[in-house]
């Protein structure tokens, strides 16, 4: 059995940390912090998990109890993770970072985009950025995993294929993305209320959200060269899920482009990749298709036969988008089945 620690229990990632990891066969969580609850059982915090945590009450982050722990996640604001990690990976304790502050490689330019200082910047070389999709070997062996965030998750898995199999121009690449509200914590923002975010959608993050820098990143690796991207996120009204529209140009000359297989090159990346399901030539896919499990459902076209390409990205922001991912890279670490605990189907309607 796996110990588990969770610091920020209390949040909507730490709570659907603790729905996955209730039906994991070998994973017992242990420790769970929140300051502001300390003492609070989880149960009476969280109904829905009567029945499976009765012994557990949130306490204040002690690094000795989540030391003794074999892997402690962090579902916390950036920052909170660059000042405990150190100490914890010292006791022989894995990290698995929910928040950003481990998956940009460059301590300025998370600093740019994260205004405050690194706190962790000895620790960079050695983390691991936890999309399973790309760096699953290792993730295997890492003793710290920055989990990728919910935009660049769903942006990456969709641009990765293009780019990794070099058929589109990598300017004037377009991320159009929609997120529901969940995605902005359960901490009260007016910008979550009712009256604000139902019936309505907006853009928001602009001109450059935080999350550019990161996706950038990962598609400079797939491309092997800088990209141009435009990323502009939505909020819209529902609770969960991402939904990416992503817009690209095949390159290459004309009679080229007649043989690419856009679609072959999607089903040959993720044929063999659990929690990616590339749907067949024709189907949209849909948010609710991926409520509360760690897929991510992509389809691809090329309208008319022409140069432009629009994939489409689903996930679920606080699964595959947060703690299914933690929980998925988790598994990697321990040697356990990639999926163990993360084999919910999405409840339709
Ligand atoms: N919501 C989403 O869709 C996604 C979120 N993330 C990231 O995951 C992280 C958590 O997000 P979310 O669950 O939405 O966050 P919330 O804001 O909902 O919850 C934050 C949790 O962290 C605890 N916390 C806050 N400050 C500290 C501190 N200084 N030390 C220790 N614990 C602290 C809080 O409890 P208390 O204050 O009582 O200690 C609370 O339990 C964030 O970094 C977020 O950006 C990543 C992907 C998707
Ligand atoms: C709707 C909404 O507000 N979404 C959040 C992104 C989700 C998140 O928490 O970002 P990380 O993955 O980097 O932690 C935002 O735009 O800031």
């Amino acid at each position: 059995m796996i110990n588990v620690g969770i610091v920020g229990g209390t949040g909507y990632t730490g709570v659907e940390l603790l729905r996955q990891l209730a039906s994991h066969p070998e994973a017992q969580v242990r420790v769970i912090t929140s300051r502001s609850d300390a003492g609070t059982s989880v149960a009476d915090m969280y109904p829905n998990l009567r029945g499976h945590f009765d012994d557990l009450r949130f306490s204040e982050p002690d690094v000795k109890a989540l030391g003794a722990c074999d892997v402690v996640f962090f579902a916390t604001p950036h920052g909170v993770a660059h000042a405990l990690a150190a100490e914890l990976l010292a006791e022989g304790t894995r990290v698995i970072d929910l928040s950003a502050d481990f998956r940009l490689q460059d301590a300025e330019e998370w600093s740019h985009w994260y205004g405050q200082p690194h706190g962790a910047v000895d620790l960079l070389p050695e983390a691991v950025y936890g999309l399973p999709e790309v760096n699953r070997e290792q993730i295997k062996t890492a003793r710290l995993i920055a989990v990728p965030g919910c935009y660049p998750t769903a942006v990456q898995l969709g641009f990765l294929p293009l780019l990794e199999a070099g058929v589109i121009e990598t300017d004037g690449l377009i991320a159009d993305c929609k997120s529901g509200v969940s995605g902005a914590g359960r901490g009260a923002k007016v910008g979550s209320l009712l009256c604000e975010a139902s019936e309505n959608m907006k853009a928001y993050g602009m001109p450059a959200h935080r999350h550019l820098p990161e996706i950038r990143q990962g598609m400079r690796r797939a491309a092997q060269h800088d990209v141009e991207l435009t990323f502009v996120p939505h909020l819209t009204p529902m609770t969960r899920g991402i939904h990416a529209t992503l817009h690209a140009r095949l390159n290459g000359n004309s009679l080229k482009l007649k043989d690419v297989d856009i679609q072959g090159i999607f089903d040959t990346r993720f044929a063999s990749e659990p929690c990616v399901d590339v749907l067949p030539q024709g189907h949209c896919p849909e948010t609710r298709s991926v409520r509360g499990t760690n897929m991510c459902r992509i389809a691809v076209f090329r309208p008319e036969g022409g140069r432009q390409l629009v994939v489409m990205s689903v996930i679920d922001n606080l699964v595959k988008g947060a703690s299914g991912q933690a929980i998925q890279n988790m598994n990697l670490m321990f040697g356990l089945n990639e999926t163990s605990g993360l084999q919910q189907i999405a409840l339709l309607p």
